[in-house]
């Protein structure tokens, strides 16, 4: 078996990187040729049941390349969730690994939620895995968690911009515990300048998303450092003073279906920003499984009440 060198660079160009366009400037033209909707692929064990499949590794796998057969060139992108190919062990990550191989031939986008984060020399492991050509667990995005500080993440954030993939930063997450982290006081400014007690620093997702906006500096027609922000948060954009409109990036949008966010959400919570927003929604259309017609149906119907909010 071959194997690269040891010491290798990560960031090595190889040809496939060096053809392929930027991942902000591949979403957007996804996203006005299907709209902006991206379909989880969340294989839940209910799920594999209602779609007469096996709770194994196989299953998963039959479960996931049934989606993309059913949604490629009907929806911006496909989002695999880690988690429920993880827990089947090693044979779980091969189906991840088909599943990403199979919409990769099918022309479908996808972004591995797999929300990494660690310390630096541990982020480029994470880096390699995810985002690197030789990868077979590399999508076209990862979603990465900002919480060991935005700086940690510096070895994705430049695999991806030498591999032409694109990353969601967490920054304001869809689940009701997100606040109590995302809405606290930051201790330093985006400069790095170090806040002193007198002088409150921004919210964290502030910050989050300052750093965003100075990675896309310059980018058109869209960065490729996304943030996810929840189609759930409510008021939360302005109550943390978060400047969503500078970030230039895509926002992943969960929350749309089944954790309750809709057409009314999608158009109230994003703002001057609402044009950039990726809704994303994964239950509420697997649940229309498993003929493919149906799936289908829920998916475009997804995506128009998205184009209708985000871009009316
Ligand atoms: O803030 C976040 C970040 C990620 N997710 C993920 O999205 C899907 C949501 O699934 P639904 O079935 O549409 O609720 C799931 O994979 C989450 O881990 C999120 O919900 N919120």
């Amino acid at each position: 078996m071959s194997r690269p060198a040891p010491g290798t660079p990560s960031s090595t160009v190889t040809p496939a990187a060096a053809s392929r366009a930027p991942f902000g400037a591949r979403l957007a033209a996804a996203m006005d040729d299907h709209g902006p909707l991206c379909a989880g692929i969340d294989p839940h064990a209910a799920l594999l049941d209602a779609w007469g499949l096996q709770d194994t590794a196989d299953g998963v796998r039959e479960f996931s390349l049934r989606v993309v057969d059913a949604l490629a060139g009907h929806v911006a992108a496909v989002k695999p969730q880690a988690a429920f190919y993880e827990r089947h062990g090693s044979a779980g990550l091969a189906a991840l690994e088909d599943t990403l191989a199979a919409a990769r031939a099918a022309g479908v986008l996808t972004v591995v939620d797999a929300k990494r984060g660690d310390i630096g020399s541990t982020m480029s492991a994470y880096a390699d895995a995810f985002l690197a050509d030789r990868s077979p667990l590399a999508g076209d995005a990862l979603t990465v968690s900002p919480y060991l500080g935005f700086g940690s993440l510096a070895p994705a954030v430049d695999l991806a911009a030498t591999t032409g993939r694109g990353l969601f930063v967490l920054c304001l997450t869809s689940n009701p515990e997100g606040p109590e982290v995302q809405h606290a006081r930051a201790g330093t400014r985006p400069d790095g300048a170090v806040q002193g007690d007198a002088a409150p620093g921004p919210s964290v997702a502030a910050l989050v998303a300052a750093h965003a906006a100075a990675l896309n500096a310059g980018a058109a027609p869209l960065g490729s450092v996304g943030l996810v922000v929840g189609a759930t948060i409510g008021d939360a954009v302005r109550a943390t003073g978060t400047d969503l409109a500078a970030v230039n990036g895509p926002l992943l949008a969960p929350g749309v279906g089944a954790q309750g966010a809709g057409e009314r959400e999608l158009a109230t919570t994003f703002g001057a920003a609402r044009g950039n927003v990726l809704a994303s929604s994964s239950r509420a259309i697997l649940r229309a499984g498993p003929a493919p017609g149906d799936l289908r149906a829920a998916a475009r119907t997804a995506a128009e009440a998205a184009r209708r909010a985000l871009r009316g």
